[in-house]
């Protein structure tokens, strides 16, 4: 495997360009899955690769609910990325993490129900562990580029996913916090799980926009108040990725992330189902080869 990097970058809402790439070039890759949410803007910066991809399309036309995360993560795969960074709007689910503060996530309660969750399935089945659903690694190289633009910070995280498009009822958004949680998004499920099934260390920079709806008499969350507050993050998220970059040591070495298949296929290879198999082609090259 190459010792050199090559980043892909999801971004949320607010986030459809990067800032600092060399030699931009919008690419269409077209996947098993379907189309991915838009091209891909691919070049350097600092001298590493980034692929970058808008998640909702540039001119956010696509609802989290019917996003395609497999073409997504399967477009960025073929791309060639070693690793996958997303920047994601998030609501507050607690007082000390304010609209404004930059948290990096690393956990999440999935709550999200009507959409595809893995590229495996019947005629191949893999059962991959999202016990740890970020890279750590990444994870860490994150926050402290954002510190080193000044990014207020927030490590560690746990994130509920919901559906959407919807905003939650008070009462969800009280019980949420109930359960432990301290952030609320749409999107990073089952974009989490499918990178993994990738071997695609992930790792999510959430930018805090609102306060949900928990506060006992306060207002709630409205789409107007996200963008404002998107507007006001959304310099600082670009100057994050660029010293991200910089960041980067020169070599990439092995993440345990990247064999993530070694253990997960269940299905016997005389079993395999070839329609299926020929659509794993990118997610299953390393681990089988040209089988
Ligand atoms: C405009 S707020 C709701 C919307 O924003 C977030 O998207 P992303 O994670 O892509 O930044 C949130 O998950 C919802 O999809
Ligand atoms: N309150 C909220 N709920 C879900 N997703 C969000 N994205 C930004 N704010 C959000």
């Amino acid at each position: 495997m190459s010792s050199e990097w090559t980043i892909g970058v999801v971004g949320g809402s607010g986030v459809y360009a990067i800032d600092g790439l060399e030699d931009p070039e919008w690419i269409a890759i077209d996947t098993p899955w379907g189309a991915p949410s838009d091209e891909l803007l691919t070049g350097r910066i600092e001298g590493v690769k980034f692929v970058f991809l808008p998640r909702h399309g540039r001119g956010h036309r696509i609802s989290p609910s019917e996003l395609n995360a497999r073409a997504n993560i399967d477009a960025l795969k073929r791309a060639g990325c070693t690793d996958v960074i997303s920047l994601s709007a998030i609501g507050s689910l607690q007082e000390h993490l304010p609209p404004g503060k930059f948290v990096v996530v690393d956990q999440f309660v999935d709550r999200t129900f009507a959409r595809v969750k893995s590229f495996f399935g019947t005629g191949c089945v893999a059962h991959v562990s999202v016990a740890d659903p970020v890279c750590p690694r990444l994870s860490a190289m994150l926050a402290a580029a954002g510190r080193a633009v000044g990014a207020d910070i927030h490590e560690g995280a746990t994130q509920l996913v919901m559906e959407g498009p919807q905003f939650s009822t008070r009462a969800e958004s009280r019980l949420y916090r109930q359960w432990g949680c301290d952030v609320i998004g749409m999107t990073a499920m089952p974009e989490a799980k499918l990178a993994r099934e990738a071997e695609l260390p992930y790792a999510v920079v959430g930018m805090v926009t609102d306060y949900d709806s928990w506060r006992e008499g306060e207002g709630h969350v409205e789409v107007d108040e996200v963008i404002a507050q998107l507007i006001a993050n959304s310099g600082l998220a670009k100057q994050l990725v660029v010293e991200f970059a910089r960041s980067l040591p020169a070599e990439r070495t092995p993440s345990p992330i990247d064999t993530a298949l070694d253990v997960a296929l269940m299905t016997a290879p005389e079993k395999r189902d070839p329609a299926l198999m020929a659509k794993l082609d990118a997610i299953t090259a390393r681990v089988l080869g040209g089988r």
